[in-house]
């Protein structure tokens, strides 16, 4: 059987709700309706346990906000524990928030060898592959020696996608990226994947379209409340899922038809 690429024991990590100052909407209302303590303390990954082989392909399933992202920042060691422990054994290539590696200041070039240089490309490789890095973003000669801060988000994590799609690592972190641009370039990143993982790559992805889930992954992770629900072949992982979902949608429909004082929401008329 094929050597443990990563390996996660008792995994935990605990955030603050007053941690971020800048939260989108979304964001805030689904911290809202998380549980935390007094102290605003909350743990959005918790007990979590699991080995993931060389060559495998796992995807992450769960509801929003309920600690994909983070457990996926955890292995690429974006974020540290603060229980238990996360091993991977060997370099990370992250398609994760790929906008956010960049330096405004600096032109396209600058920060693809930069952050080339970060995830370990030589100088040399990055000669070789600039083209194509350039090409595959789709970026009009004109831009790639303009600062970084005049691109759109979009030409951003094109660029990112495609510079991290040129790393030779062994381990690919993926995060919603696929979702990411027009159908033609979501076409040249799903080949790009395709591509990467043909050399008995292991990928790690979370995704809300259970399409992708199913075109790349067998095995499924189901995460509950920041807690692994079940781990699991990526059909029965997505089964779960949804119908949990149907069933939290039926309950909420059930609780909104009940009368307010069923409820209990002191909505009664009083005596
Ligand atoms: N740096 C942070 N500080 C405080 N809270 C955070 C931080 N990052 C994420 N959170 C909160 O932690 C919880 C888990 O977030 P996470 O992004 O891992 O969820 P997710 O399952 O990936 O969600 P989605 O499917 O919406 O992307 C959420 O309640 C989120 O608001």
């Amino acid at each position: 059987m094929a050597e443990p690429v990563i390996e996660a024991e008792g995994l935990g990590i605990r955030f603050s709700a007053n941690r971020r100052r800048r939260r989108g909407l979304r964001e805030l209302l689904l911290g809202a309706r998380r549980a935390s303590g007094a102290d605003g303390v909350f743990w959005p990954v918790r007990g979590v346990s699991f080995r993931i082989r060389r060559g495998e392909c796992v995807g992450i399933v769960g509801k929003n906000g309920t600690g994909k992202s983070t457990l996926l920042k955890l292995m690429a060691g974006v974020l540290i524990p603060d229980e238990g422990r996360v091993g991977v054994h060997g370099r990370v290539a992250p398609l994760l928030e790929l906008r956010a590696g960049f330096n405004g200041r600096l032109t396209g070039r600058e920060n693809v060898y930069l952050v080339g240089s970060l995830h370990g490309m030589s100088r040399q490789e990055i000669d070789e592959r600039f083209e194509e890095i350039v090409d595959f973003a789709g970026l009009r000669e004109s831009y790639i020696d303009m600062p970084v801060r005049h691109y759109s988000s979009g030409m951003k994590v094109r660029l990112g996608f495609a510079l991290v799609a040129q790393l030779d690592h062994p381990v690919l972190l993926v995060d919603e990226v696929l979702a990411v641009g027009d159908q033609e370039f979501r076409e040249k990143c799903y080949s790009a994947i395709e591509r990467m993982l043909s050399g008995d790559r292991t990928m790690v992805l979370v995704s809300h379209s259970e399409a992708d889930l199913q075109r790349f992954c067998t095995r499924g992770l189901y995460l509950k409340d920041g807690a692994l629900a079940l781990d699991t072949d990526i059909h029965t992982a997505l089964r779960a899922y949804r119908e949990d979902r149907a069933a939290e949608e039926q309950e909420r429909g059930e609780d909104a038809g009940a009368p307010a004082a069923e409820r209990g929401d002191g909505g009664g008329r009083a005596a």
